[in-house]
């Protein structure tokens, strides 16, 4: 991996719901490289857009016990009151883009000075200059730059998408985190955003966390993959060998679970349900569906197996390095 850019260790988010506390974000800890694209795969519900609203302390008031340490570019983030942090982090540091943002925009503002609010309102530039700007970066994601001038509707959805992404570009922040980018677009479209977020990473060198349930677009930019599961992160390992050689078996069953040009065989769906977040078993999460699983799975919750290109969380490999 290149210098470490942001570092995250026992991070943690939890839910205060009727049902009591519910651990959405549990010790997960990984590190993105300078100019890397680390992709977060998994499940929908498995606390993937918890652990981006963790990272950027965008909290919804049930939260709680956000917990961890996060650095970023050696800056100890996890140490600074939230004024700082929005202040000194967001826009410049660390830019998300949600889930659906690109339904988010202003209906009423056109879409250049949105796009340019973040250098206005956070870093104090002037509306000409930052509008400049903002042009720049339209251009960089593949806009018009007289679109400026458009306002949300008279736009498409893949073209409102790539203005959130400008507007999450548009003060350099060192790393952006994307949200599902394309889960609402239509495959050509999705892969013209695809090819943005690749031009960016070369031009502009930013780090990228990408967020998606999705195999076949996270292996679109991927140069490592952290694999979530359950609220915990279950393997963390370098694109080509996940995709190539995935250790983890729940990794292994995902993998077969996506359907393959010229594949003889079925896609394989995964048996049974991930386990509730609000009472996960005591032992590994995965192991009530796992074709693996013996008596240690179900009594042990397993820790990392270290490996220089991949990392796994799970007895299999524990029991293999004892
Ligand atoms: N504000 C909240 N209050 C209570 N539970 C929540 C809240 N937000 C999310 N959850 C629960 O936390 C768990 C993780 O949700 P999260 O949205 O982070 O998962 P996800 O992997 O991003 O899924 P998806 O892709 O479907 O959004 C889920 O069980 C979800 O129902």
């Amino acid at each position: 991996m290149p210098e470490a850019l942001l570092e995250v260790e026992g991070l943690t988010l939890d839910y205060h719901t009727r049902g009591g506390v519910m651990r959405a974000v549990d010790d997960v800890g990984f590190a993105v490289g300078r100019g890397e694209a680390l992709v977060v795969l998994g499940e929908s519900g498995c606390g993937k857009s918890s652990l981006a609203r963790a990272l950027m302390r965008l909290l919804p008031r049930n939260a709680g016990g956000l917990g961890g340490r996060v650095r970023l570019a050696g800056r100890e983030l996890h140490l600074l009151d939230d004024e700082t942090f929005r202040r000194e982090v967001q826009w410049q540091g660390l830019a998300l883009v949600m889930q659906a943002s690109m339904n988010a925009l202003n209906p009423v503002v056109k879409v250049g000075e949105q796009v340019a609010e973040p250098l206005r309102v956070h870093l104090g530039w002037e509306r000409r200059r930052a509008l400049a700007r903002a042009a720049e970066v339209f251009e960089l994601v593949g806009l018009p730059g007289d679109f400026l001038r458009r306002y949300p509707f008279e736009l498409s959805g893949g073209m409102r998408q790539r203005a959130v992404l400008a507007m999450a570009l548009v003060a350099e922040p060192a790393l952006v985190i994307l949200d599902e980018p394309t889960s609402a677009l239509d495959v050509l479209t999705q892969a013209g955003i695809m090819n943005a977020l690749k031009r960016v990473k070369a031009e502009l060198g930013t780090g990228f966390i990408l967020i998606t349930h999705d195999v076949a677009t996270s292996s679109e930019l991927a140069d490592r993959v952290a694999l979530m599961y359950a609220g915990q992160l279950v393997e963390v390992a370098d694109a080509e060998t996940f995709f190539s050689a995935p250790g983890h078996p729940y990794a292994q069953a995902l993998m077969a679970s996506v359907p393959k040009l010229r594949q003889r065989e079925r896609p394989r769906a995964i048996p049974g349900e991930p386990p509730s977040l609000l009472d996960p078993p005591a032992g590994c999460r995965f192991a009530a569906r796992c074709p693996h699983r013996f008596a240690d799975c179900d009594r042990l919750p397993p820790s990392f197996a270290p490996a220089p290109r991949q990392e796994v969380r799970c007895w299999l490999y524990k029991e293999a390095s004892r």
